[in-house]
């Protein structure tokens, strides 16, 4: 479908065949991102990754993503501070018998793991408090959309978006003072801990193996360089990337669950079968027994894909697709929401069905052109398994530790499953429900 947005021209896919076209057969001529004002104020002049231009920089950058910020080994370090966090959620946060707002709950659960992955052993509340709160705003303000980026060669059109533009470079600053205090701390903590900023080992958290890549060490190591900038540009958007497209997963996994409870009942007999007689740790070392529960988690994803049109992309050089001519610099949209429910390859699409991937090799790792909540190709989301392992290891403490009733003795099928419009499209309507807690036999 082609769309003309003001001055900009648009192709939005919404089937599978033709997005395995854009994002396989063609995936370098889409490899890039628009230029998007807002991106270009919040992540520093598109000196991140997601919005970063197709090119030398942005391969380096995905490099250090893939290698070193978000591979399976750092993954597997940051074990201990998932599971931390999920269980004082669980102790602290949630408290049996009364109406508690899960949505809440889950947005400052991963908020902190990912807090404690990116920066460590900065111990500040006061500091992880306004920043969450700076995020949260920015989020917000990124939803919506610039006319500037519609309308480029208006005059009148800059002036009106000059408003936004200043609450955002605000918003910004306010983010950036908070991340250079942190930088600033770990460089110093650096310099009387040598062992530590020579070491590159597992326990270093990200803004750690960030400044690893600093110009001196680089240099010294004949490779690429990054600056105080560009790390605040990446950390930016692993918080971006990373902590409201899985809160809202686990919140759509509970909200699916509570409308289905037969799915939910046999969910939680098999959490329950794998970890009762274990103590009261529901850990990772058992999750990859929980079969069904990831099967939810894929439906889900199928359903209510965090990022249903992805991150736009943009075409490098004219190409032809289907014997439509695509010019160079047209604005790309996946429609992965429309392709996980495309009838075609979907029995009754709408229907929360997690039976239908038993036996199924479909998957979100990005060959199977119909499920797509992570993207595919070069730009494919390079945090799947930090943010599996996050929604996962929430999701079965959730199902282990109590068992949920809807306030207001509300019938499942009377739950508001609404969504709310923005890049990441999460319920309109935070969740809230009553936990009962389990006590295991
Ligand atoms: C349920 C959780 C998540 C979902 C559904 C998700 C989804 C996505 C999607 C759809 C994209 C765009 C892909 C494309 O254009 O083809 C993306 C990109 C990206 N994601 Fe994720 N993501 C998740 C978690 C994370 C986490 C935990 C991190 C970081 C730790 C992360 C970091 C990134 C980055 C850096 C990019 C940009 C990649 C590039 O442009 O090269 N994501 N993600």
């Amino acid at each position: 479908m082609h769309l003309q947005i003001g001055e900009t021209s648009n192709v939005v896919v919404s089937s599978p065949e033709i997005a395995q076209l854009f994002m396989k057969a063609h995936d370098l001529n889409f490899a890039t991102r628009p230029i998007v004002q807002s991106a270009s104020i919040i992540l520093y002049d598109h000196r991140d990754v997601a919005f970063a231009p197709y090119g030398e920089y942005w391969r380096q950058m995905r490099k250090i993503c893939t290698l070193e910020l978000m591979s399976t080994k750092r993954v597997g370090s940051q074990r201990p501070i998932r599971e931390e966090e999920v269980r004082k959620a669980m102790v602290g946060s949630i408290r049996p018998g009364e109406v508690v707002n899960l949505g809440r709950i889950l947005g400052s659960l991963v908020c902190k793991i990912i807090w404690r992955a990116a920066f460590g052993g900065v111990e500040a509340r006061e500091m992880e408090e306004a920043f969450f709160s700076v995020q949260h705003r920015i989020v917000q303000a990124l939803g919506e959309l610039s006319l500037r980026d519609v309308f480029p060669s208006s005059w009148v059109m800059k002036m009106v978006a000059g408003r936004n533009d200043r609450r955002l470079k605000k918003l910004h600053a306010e983010s950036d003072t908070i991340l250079q205090e942190i930088i600033d701390a770990h460089v110093s903590r650096r310099r009387s801990d040598v062992d530590r900023a020579a070491g590159g080992g597992d326990d270093q958290d990200l803004v750690d193996v960030l400044l690893n890549f600093t110009h001196d060490q680089a240099v010294a190591a004949g490779g690429f360089s990054v600056t105080d900038f560009e790390i605040k540009a990446v950390i930016t958007d692993i918080f971006f990337g990373g902590t409201h497209t899985s809160s809202v997963t686990i919140e759509w996994v509970m909200s699916e669950l509570m409308r289905n409870p037969e799915e939910m009942e046999k969910a939680q007999k098999e959490v329950r079968r794998v970890f009762d007689g274990k103590g009261k740790a529901v850990d990772e070392a058992s999750i990859d027994e929980l079969h069904y529960m990831k099967l939810i988690v894929r439906e889900t994803l199928r359903l209510h894909p965090p990022l249903p049109l992805l991150v736009p992309r943009e075409s490098r050089e004219t190409v032809v697709i289907k014997g439509y001519q695509i010019p160079a610099k047209t604005k790309v949209a996946i429609n992965v929401w429309a392709i996980g429910r495309d009838p075609a390859y979907w029995i009754e699409p709408d229907k929360f069905m997690p039976e239908r991937f038993v036996n199924s090799p479909v998957n979100y790792n990005g060959d199977d052109f119909q499920l797509l909540p992570f993207g595919a190709g070069r730009r494919m989301c390079p945090g799947v398994k930090t943010g599996m392992a996050i929604v996962h290891l929430a999701v079965a403490n959730l199902l282990y530790h109590f068992d949920w009733k809807l306030p207001n003795e509300m019938k499942p099928e009377d739950l508001d499953m609404t969504e709310v419009f923005g890049i990441v499209v999460g319920r309109k309507n935070d969740l809230h429900l009553i936990p009962t807690p389990y006590r295991a036999p």
